[in-house]
């Protein structure tokens, strides 16, 4: 990769360390598409500023793309989750694959802050799997979906779960980019996909809460890029923040979208499109694809736009419980299918979204709005997603030490604002 920081920041030998305590405070139709046709694959190297500030903000073209920004972050045996640098993805590789849909679960202590839960009475079997299950994903290593966990990764799923469970907080709604406030700390998210994918049942069960973002069954529910912020309240020294900044409450902030597709709006897509190629702290992008429809058009559309703009991806399927016990061959069919259709946008973009760097390679499978999956907090597939949202972001887990606890913060700077990219996070 090319150099990693701004050259302001190249003087910093190494890096300052920022720990949360845990706890502490703590449309188009689908005949007539809108998004893609309004911006085909060719893009600006930027995008106009106007005179508002928060656009500005937004608009620094030396910024490298969130890819490219980074600083390697020593790391650190006493955090169990840290920011690391915006290198490649490192999808978390189980030591132990089953090749079967196993009925294995996660061990009881996996979870602590998300109790097992079975199954209502009288769900069907496949339901039954999907409900309880906290991974379901098909890997390149095998054709067939697992859910079986191991040890190192019940335990990133439970700091996981621990993170997106704290700290929620709704932030704002923005109609276009200008709409977004300045953000120079602490990583985005945006979920994307076709309208009534299931993108803000999806996000509250990320954050474990059913009423957090307005889901309907008629399609065109969200119309407002709507953020939220979750996670441990960031501790940031002085020394990284500007005079008179408001400082943050939480670490990852979760953009929910409108949809593309049925019932959708040519300017909805018009805002998502520039923010993904001109917010500066966007770190990662969730795509969600319905396990019910094929792949489409516009969702291959988007995924290109992605690639080009050098957008870290995760490749999620949707609504694995509907159509009864064929969701397997399904959804495995389809995942398959996605990481073909990935791995030839990565030969034709050529810039370095390839795979493993710029899209996760393991297709996370979900029911993340069936039942009460939202209250069950890890269930539905819900809890692996979890994790590879985390290290999309730049966090990273570290299983060792198990005693939480603030250190000391001696790091002092003189110069800019240091970036996520330079801070280092604890969380429980
Ligand atoms: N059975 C099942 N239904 C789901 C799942 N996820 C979402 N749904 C349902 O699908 C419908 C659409 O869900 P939303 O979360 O509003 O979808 P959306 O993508 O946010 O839709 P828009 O905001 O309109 O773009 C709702 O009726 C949800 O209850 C799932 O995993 N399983
Ligand atoms: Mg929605």
């Amino acid at each position: 990769m090319p150099p990693l920081k701004p050259a302001s920041l190249q003087s910093i030998s190494h890096s300052p360390r920022l720990i949360l305590l845990p706890h502490s405070h703590a449309s188009f139709t689908t005949s007539v598409p809108r998004w893609p046709r309004l911006r085909p694959s060719a893009r600006p190297s930027r995008i106009l500023a106007t005179s508002n500030d928060t656009l500005s903000n937004e608009l620094d073209s030396t910024l490298p793309s969130p890819l490219t920004a980074s600083i390697p972050l020593k790391s650190s045996n006493t955090t169990s989750i840290t920011s690391k640098t915006t290198s490649p993805h490192k999808p978390t590789q189980p030591t132990k694959v089953t090749p079967t849909i196993p009925t294995q679960e996660p061990s009881p202590s996996s979870s602590p802050s998300t109790p097992k839960r079975s199954a209502p009475p009288n769900t069907k079997p496949h339901k039954e799997t999907l409900f309880t299950n906290t991974l379901i994903r098909q890997s390149p290593s095998s054709p067939l979906i697992t859910t079986s966990t191991t040890k190192p990764q019940d335990a990133q799923i439970a700091s996981a779960a621990s993170f997106f469970q704290q700290g929620f907080q709704f932030l704002y709604s923005a109609e276009s980019l200008r709409h977004h406030p300045k953000n120079e700390h602490i990583p985005e998210v945006i979920i994307l996909g076709a309208s009534n994918v299931g993108k803000s049942s999806f996000l509250n069960a990320l954050v474990g809460r059913p009423g957090a973002a307005r889901v309907s069954a008629r399609p065109g529910k969200t119309t407002l890029m709507n953020a939220f912020g979750l996670g441990p309240i960031p501790s940031i020294p002085k020394g990284l923040v500007r005079q008179g900044e408001k400082l943050p409450r939480y670490s990852l902030v979760l953009v929910d979208t409108p949809g593309y597709g049925f019932k959708s709006q040519a300017s909805w897509g018009d805002a998502v499109w520039k923010y993904i190629k001109a917010r500066k702290m966007l770190r990662g992008a969730v795509v969600l694809l319905s396990s019910e429809k094929r792949l489409m058009e516009q969702d291959k559309w988007l995924l290109r736009t992605l690639a080009e703009a050098n957008t870290r991806t995760l490749v999620v399927l949707t609504k694995a419980d509907k159509g009864g016990g064929s969701w397997t061959q399904r959804c495995g069919d389809m995942a398959t299918l996605v990481r073909e259709e990935l791995r030839k946008m990565s030969q034709s973009v050529g810039n370095g979204w390839e795979e493993g760097s710029g899209w996760n390679p393991d297709i996370h499978i979900t029911a993340a709005g069936m039942d009460n999956v939202p209250k069950l907090g890890s269930g539905g597939g819900v809890g692996g997603v979890r994790t590879s949202i985390l290290e999309m972001a730049g966090f990273d887990f570290d299983l060792k030490e198990k005693e939480v606890k603030k250190k000391d913060e001696t790091v002092t700077y003189g110069g800019p604002v240091v970036s996520f990219d330079d801070i280092k996070w604890k969380t429980g």
